[in-house]
């Protein structure tokens, strides 16, 4: 027990997946897997499976506003992280609620394609998130396609990860990491194609004032990675409600999501949800994760 509360608490700001593989789904499912106690801030509701988003239904940003308010007021949060905003309305509205209750462990998932294509960020709502958003967050998980977006140019090689999460610092966050799970890459951090042979890998890179830390793991050819991204980001936001410093958080979510995708399931016709119990089932077992890290001078 912290301070007299009896268990971590996490606060997801996302959209509902009606699916249940990713979006505030997948992130109640995550905390629960890690024993954090989940609230969520719902922002749309999707009507959503594993082949497509049949439709978008956004929530009045008071309505976003209020339901913020409301588990901050009374339960309170040690760590909360954003997923699919959608409108600028709500990213500004998050932002405001945010700063009102100075919540400083923040993971801001730049959530803006769903994996089926569709779209879950407004084109002006880009700004937004970067402008607002970014400079109250202490961690920010973008994909390749997002980095992208975000500067212009996707990153390949390690070296061109490292470069992009650096650069993505002077948007103000403490901390970025750059996913790689949609490039599986070689041994020397350079992309090879998904179904070439050998032994492949996904590298993340995480870039901190401090330096940057490379995370490999092995890459998993397989179709069921819906909802990876929410996944991931709601393991390190509830490490980081229970205490773990930022790169610590980081490799727990890399240990939780591989073996979420290693043990996801195939279910509907499209890509299926990962596994959200499988980590902590593993680690009961005391089975290796296979994630490998190391750490290098931040080439700013
Ligand atoms: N095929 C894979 N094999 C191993 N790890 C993967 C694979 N796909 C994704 N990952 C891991 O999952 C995490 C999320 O990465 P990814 O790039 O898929 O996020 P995302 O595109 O935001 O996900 P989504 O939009 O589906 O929620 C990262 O840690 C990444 O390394
Ligand atoms: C609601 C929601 N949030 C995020 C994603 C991205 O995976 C998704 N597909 N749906």
């Amino acid at each position: 027990m912290q301070g007299g509360v009896p268990v971590p608490r996490a606060l997801t700001i996302a959209g509902s997946d009606s699916g249940g593989g990713a979006g505030i789904q997948a992130d109640l499912k995550t905390f629960h897997a890690l024993e954090v106690f989940g609230m969520s801030a719902i922002t749309a509701v999707t009507a959503q499976n594993t082949r497509e988003v049949r439709g978008i239904y956004p929530l009045p940003p008071e309505a976003v506003a209020a339901q913020i308010d409301a588990v901050v007021e009374d339960i309170g949060v040690d760590a909360a992280k954003t997923g699919m905003l959608f409108s600028r309305e709500i990213v500004e509205v998050v932002a405001d609620r945010v700063r009102a209750h100075e919540i400083r462990k923040l993971v801001v998932d730049p959530v803006m394609r769903a994996k089926s294509g569709a779209s879950l960020l407004a084109p002006e709502a880009e700004k937004a998130l970067r402008e607002h958003l970014f400079p109250l967050a202490l961690l920010v998980t973008p994909n390749l396609p997002e980095v992208e977006a975000l500067l212009g140019e996707a990153p390949r090689t390690r070296a061109e990860k490292k470069g992009a999460a650096c650069r993505l610092l002077a948007y103000g966050p403490k901390a970025v990491l750059v996913k790689g799970g949609h490039a599986p890459v070689d041994e020397e951090g350079n992309p090879v194609s998904p179904d070439a042979r050998g032994r492949k890998y996904v590298e993340d890179v995480l870039a901190t004032e401090e330096g940057v830390v490379v995370f490999r793991k092995d890459y998993w050819l397989t179709p069921h990675t819906h909802g990876t991204g929410c996944t991931f980001s709601a393991a390190v936001t509830a490490a980081l409600a229970q205490g773990a410093e930022l790169v610590e958080a980081v490799a727990l979510g890399e240990a939780f999501i591989d073996a979420a995708i290693r043990h996801a399931f195939p279910l509907g016709k499209g890509h299926g949800p990962t596994n959200h119990w499988a980590f902590a089932s593993l680690r009961f077992d005391g089975a290796d994760l296979a994630v490998e890290r190391w750490e290098e001078a931040c080439g700013r």
